[in-house]
């Protein structure tokens, strides 16, 4: 497990980023850190509802509270955009609060105050959530990254895809339900760690921030000052670290701690990545054991990890760890079960590819069919990039994928459920956050804003020009409209 401070948070994307970020060397970081060129967030001006934060403390969500507390008021269906530029619609989250919700936090924690932030993707709540969702997601830098000229058009980009995919991705919403299930199974994860630190002996406050929907990271930690938190643990949900989950929920944070004194100077410890606990790994092989039971000739059945697919650049250009720290995993995984008696044959690829560049490869699709016609004819899918289940193990594997095998000529399908609120699992991100405590330390940095470079009227206008017009030939080319149509709509 790698459990770091904030200002040794980013070090992967430190290395090699190329191009369209600038690389800032704070005053009390030893390397270079991957400094994002996002507005920065002020809390003076965060005027979105606290109450959408999630906090499980005591006797139950924050928001769960405030509803009984009859605070809870319902909002026209406005879009409205946070500080960051995000787009929320405060009616989907049904809830507009103002100021009066301080959370007293249970007396047993009054001196030295634990919390526990877990990072979670977010997922849309409702159909009319999703394009605004997507619109946030395609807006992160960390998302889609455009080389430096072009990162004025990040926002019209991001507005111009959500818009043309919206469509597809609501029909896998509409399929399993309407919505996703990702905030429900965060809060219950939440409220797990917390029973299962409490078991431990810790009193801790635990936080959810989101990255693209409710509730956003800036409104957990904007609880997390009113609690006034004495440490901080950070525990972002994804086993694995890559820059476009783990390393931007951290930019956010870190853009929101370097603005604020008191949380600059808040201890905090981040676990970075915790795929290589021995809890994680033993729960996952738990899980595999239990799915090939179910099958007729168990030890027939092809092991197929499927992984939450990033862009090839990520890896090659940008320093990602993802790849790497996705094939040691699946390594760990296979020796815990060997040393169980299961050598079944495994393999790996990777899914839910967007848009019109080149993916970690092997496919999921792809080799789902060339196992079918090699004959292979019992099949386990583990998904393997995520911890709760969401729109790609609900639709993409269990429809898609399902339907994919079957007709290649795969006869017996199979899938491990995503971890959730497994005990042994729960009980060792508990274990995380126990170990990770002693190594918090401030972020101490000045709240200064970024610098930012003197605004040229002029190269502004031709990189404009110039921007435009090439995004133009871009997004008109032959390939880029045929590789849009097969992958993105
Ligand atoms: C480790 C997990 C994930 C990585 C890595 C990741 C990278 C990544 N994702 C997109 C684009 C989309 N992701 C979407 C949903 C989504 N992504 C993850 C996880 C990872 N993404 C999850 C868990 C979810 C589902 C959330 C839910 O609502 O249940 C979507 C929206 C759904 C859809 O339309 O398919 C998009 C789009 C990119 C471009 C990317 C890396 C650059
Ligand atoms: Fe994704």
């Amino acid at each position: 497990m790698e459990a770091t401070s904030f200002s040794a948070a980013l070090p992967h994307t430190a290395l090699s980023v190329s191009g369209h970020r600038s690389f800032r060397t704070c005053s009390r970081v030893r390397s270079s850190v991957y400094v994002p060129c996002q507005a920065s967030l002020d809390f003076h001006d965060f005027d979105r509802p606290v109450s959408q934060a999630s906090l499980v403390s005591g006797s139950g969500s924050f928001l769960r509270r405030n509803a009984m507390n009859g605070v809870l008021k319902h909002c026209g269906p406005v879009q409205k955009r946070n500080p960051a530029g995000q787009i929320f619609s405060a009616a989907s989250a049904g809830v507009c609060t103002s100021g009066e919700n301080l959370v007293e936090s249970p007396a047993h924690v009054a001196e030295g105050k634990v919390g526990v932030l877990l990072l979670n993707l977010g997922g849309p709540d409702t159909l009319n959530d999703v394009q605004p969702f997507l619109f946030n997601l395609f807006a992160d830098p960390d998302i889609i990254r455009l080389p430096r000229p072009f990162q004025f058009l990040q926002r019209p980009l991001a507005q111009l895809i959500s818009v043309l995919r919206a469509p597809k991705s609501k029909e896998g919403y509409a399929a399993i339900g309407g919505g996703s299930p990702l905030r429900k199974i965060t809060d219950e994860q939440a409220h797990a760690i917390k029973m299962a630190l409490d078991a431990k002996g810790l009193a801790a406050n635990i936080y959810v921030g989101m990255r693209y929907w409710y509730p956003f990271t800036e409104e957990a930690v904007h609880q997390i000052k009113r609690d006034r938190i004495s440490k901080l643990v950070v525990l972002p949900l994804y086993p694995q670290f890559s820059i476009s989950t783990t390393g931007s929920s951290l930019r956010v944070l870190q853009n929101i701690f370097r603005q604020d004194t008191f949380l600059s100077r808040l201890p905090v410890s981040i676990i970075q990545s915790w795929y290589q606990r021995e809890g994680y790994v033993k729960s996952m092989a738990d899980l595999i054991v239990h799915e090939l039971e179910k099958f007729t000739n168990p030890k027939e059945v092809m092991i197929f990890f499927s992984a939450h697919g990033v862009p090839v650049s990520y890896v090659e250009n940008a320093g990602d760890p993802y790849k790497d720290q996705m094939e040691e995993c699946i390594d760990l995984i296979m020796q815990e079960l060997k040393s169980r008696g299961v050598d079944n044959d495994h393999t790996l690829a990777y899914q839910s590819r967007v848009g019109p560049v080149q993916w970690l490869k092997p496919y999921t699709d792809e080799v789902l069919v060339e196992l079918g016609q090699k004959g292979v004819k019992s099949l386990l899918a583990v998904p393997v990039s995520f911890v709760s289940e969401h729109i790609e193990t609900l639709e993409e594997i269990d429809m898609e994928y399902k339907e994919l095998a079957l007709e290649s000529g795969i006869e017996n399908w199979g899938r491990v459920p995503a971890l959730g609120c497994t005990s042994s699992f729960i009980t060792d991100l508990a274990d995380a956050v126990i170990e990770a405590l002693p190594s918090a330390t401030a972020m101490s940095i000045s709240r200064s804003a970024p610098e930012e470079p003197d605004f040229d009227p002029l190269r502004y206008a031709v990189k404009l020009f110039f921007g435009s017009f090439l995004a133009f030939i871009l997004f008109f080319s032959p390939k880029v409209i045929h590789a849009f149509r097969n992958h993105l709509l």
